[in-house]
This record gives structure tokens, C-alpha cells and sequence, in this order.
């Protein structure tokens, strides 16, 4: 149970396995039901138009959506979509090179947009206000700045942290849209119509409870589906039930609100070593030899949103609701006062 499968992760993405079940339209994209419902009328907007589509920020936690969403964009605009990402990009020139190739209202995708080197983010500025890049030629006293008329074209960035963006990047995004943890009713219809595209059919309880404990994730769905298909094949007669989802997932570390090792681990050590807290991100993470990055895109909102753990002023505190997951005891008001108060 405390050495959950890694790639069981939400950050973890050995993606071919998932490009099967990708969704590649607007109708079949399942969820987010209010930036579909926007994003529908913007690409359309745009196609009458026939202009590039307003720069589009996704951010959200991963695995919820942003890269598939970016794609189904370029598909529906009927476009290329051409793929890169911040920590890609080392210098100016490297994405000089990617933006003088792309054709008029092209889609360009920048993942992990958040970890741009500030002077390719200098390029960035005037591409998207202007469709102008300012090339500096040669070195010292002869060195010039040339400028190069660009075709239009609509950036699509993407960041599990919103808050690293600099204010003069966010700003020239026109369509910032946050994605949601998704409810167990759009996993169950993602898991359910996965399971019948791998050929494995689910019953309801068995989607519903693989759904259940996916961490509002797609992505973790996926991979969840397709560990418990292997125990279907193997194990079971080959459908997707109940209680064969309940036994792979428990086999896989998974626990019956979702949370993985990472995810208890987080929790018990505030729980045991700090009495429920408040306690700091950074000893969390130095406790946890987890990176406070990790902590905060990647643990902590799913826990947050589940209403397990608070973030106060003074640290991370733990909800009633999580003593009761762990089947401890949480201590008494007074107690916690008197140790922290
Ligand atoms: N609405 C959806 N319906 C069905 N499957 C989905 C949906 N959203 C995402 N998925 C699946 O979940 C997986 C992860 O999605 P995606 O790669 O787009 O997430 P992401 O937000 O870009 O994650 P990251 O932040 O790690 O880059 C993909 O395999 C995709 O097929
Ligand atoms: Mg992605």
C-alpha cells in the first residue's frame, strides 16, 4: 500500500498509452462543461471570421484536460497544432524558429508555459499583440534588430500554476480558462465509454467505482481502467464489476476516496508529527522529500477541493474530515490550542 505504483501518478504520463482514448472533438470531450460550452463559440467566432482564434490559456491541475483541449482547438479550427514547451525553448532563437514556420492561424501550443527563460518570453510579447518578432542580428556595436512580419496564428498555453505567470504574459491571453476536477458522474461516463472502446465492458457499479476513486482525473481514470481491465482479463471473466474494481484498486494502493500512497502520506505525517497542524509547506516537503511543486500542483488541490486540508496563514491544517479518513483521532480543540496556540 506505501509503494504506490509511480505511474499511477497525476503528473506521471506515459501518454501513448492514453492517446487511444483521447478525445479528438469538442462533442466527445466529456466535462468542463462551461469553457466547452465558451470555447465552442470562440472557435466558431473565429472561423467566420476567418481569423486566428484569441490566445487561449488553460490551467488547472494535471491530467484534466488542457493538452487534449489545445488539440481538439487546432482540429476544429481546422489548423495545424504545433507542439513545444517552456523548458524547451532554451533561447530566443528557438522559438524565433517555430514562429516564422507557422502558417496563418495555425495553433502553437506552449506547455508548461509557467517555465518560460524570461528573453524567449520578450520574443513572445510582440508575437502575440502584433505578430511581430524583433530579432536582434549580430554582436556588439554592429549588432541590429530586425523585424519580421509573422502570419497570425493563436497561441495555446498551458500551466498547472497560474500564480508563476508573469502579469504582462497573462494579460495578453485573451481566453484564460481554468479547468475543474471533474464529478464521479463525467468520470463514470468517461470511464464507461473507454471501457467499451478497450473492448472490456463495465457494468455501472464497476465504472461507477473505478470513477469513484479517480481523483476527479481523467487521466488517472484512464490508467486506473486499464489496470483493472488487466485484472479482468487475468482474474476475473473478463468484465469490469464492482467488486473486481474494488480489489485491483486496493491491490494498486488506491483508496476508496481515491488518495494514493503520496496523497495518505501527506496527510499522516501532519496528522502524527504536527497534531493536524498548521504546519509549513516546506517542512512538509523536506519531511516528505517531495518538491514543494510537486506538493502544490499536484497533491495538494485535489485534497484541498475534497475538503481534507486547509490552508491557513500559518500552514496547512488538517479537516475533520481527513481524521476520519485516516481512522484516527483528531485531538481535542483545547489540546491543539495549548500546543500551538
Ligand atoms: N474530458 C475528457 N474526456 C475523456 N478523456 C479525457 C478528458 N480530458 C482528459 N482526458 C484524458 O486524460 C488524459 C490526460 O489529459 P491531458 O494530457 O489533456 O491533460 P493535461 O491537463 O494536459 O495534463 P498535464 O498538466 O499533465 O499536461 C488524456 O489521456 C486524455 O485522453
Ligand atoms: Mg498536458
Amino acid at each position: 500500500m506505501d509503494q504506490p505504483d509511480p505511474t499511477l501518478r497525476p503528473e506521471a504520463r506515459p501518454e501513448d498509452a492514453d492517446r487511444a482514448l483521447r478525445p479528438q472533438a469538442l462533442e466527445e470531450f466529456i466535462g468542463q462543461r462551461e469553457a466547452r460550452a465558451n470555447l465552442r463559440v470562440f472557435i466558431e467566432s473565429a472561423k467566420r471570421r476567418g481569423e486566428a482564434m484569441d490566445h487561449t490559456l488553460f490551467h488547472g491541475p494535471p491530467g484534466l484536460g488542457k493538452t487534449t483541449l489545445a488539440q481538439i482547438m487546432a482540429r476544429e479550427l481546422g489548423v495545424n497544432f504545433r507542439m513545444t514547451s517552456g523548458p524547451v525553448l532554451a533561447k530566443a532563437g528557438d522559438l524565433a524558429a517555430i514562429l516564422t514556420n507557422l502558417e496563418a492561424r495555425d495553433v502553437l501550443f506552449i506547455d508548461e508555459i509557467h517555465r518560460l527563460n524570461p528573453a524567449v518570453e520578450e520574443v513572445l510579447y510582440p508575437a502575440m499583440e502584433d505578430f511581430e518578432l524583433d530579432l536582434v542580428i549580430g554582436e556588439g556595436p554592429a549588432a541590429r534588430t530586425v523585424r519580421i512580419e509573422l502570419q497570425p496564428f493563436t497561441l495555446v498555453g498551458a500551466t498547472t500554476r497560474l500564480g508563476l505567470l508573469t502579469t504582462p504574459l497573462r494579460d495578453r491571453f485573451g481566453i484564460p480558462t481554468r479547468l475543474q476536477f471533474y464529478t464521479e458522474d463525467e468520470l463514470n461516463e468517461i470511464v464507461t465509454r473507454n471501457a467499451r472502446k478497450l473492448g472490456v465492458p463495465a457494468d455501472e457499479a464497476g465504472a461507477r467505482e473505478i470513477a469513484r476513486r479517480s481523483r476527479g482525473t481523467p487521466r488517472i481514470a484512464g490508467r486506473l481502467l486499464r489496470r483493472v481491465v488487466d485484472f479482468a482479463l487475468v482474474e476475473g471473466d473478463g468484465k469490469i464489476t464492482k467488486p473486481l474494481a474494488d480489489g485491483a484498486l486496493t491491490r494498486l494502493g488506491v483508496d476508496n476516496l481515491g488518495l494514493d500512497g503520496a496523497d495518505r502520506r501527506y496527510l499522516t505525517f501532519i496528522a502524527e508529527n504536527y497534531g493536524g497542524g498548521p504546519v509549513g509547506i516546506d517542512t512538509i516537503s523536506a519531511a516528505l522529500s517531495e518538491s514543494r511543486d510537486a506538493i502544490e500542483e499536484v497533491i495538494e488541490p485535489f485534497l484541498l477541493q475534497q475538503g481534507l486540508v486547509q490552508r491557513t496563514p500559518r500552514g496547512r491544517m488538517l479537516a475533520q474530515k481527513a481524521w476520519r479518513h485516516l481512522g484516527l483521532e483528531a485531538p481535542r480543540k483545547n489540546e491543539q490550542s495549548n500546543l500551538f496556540g
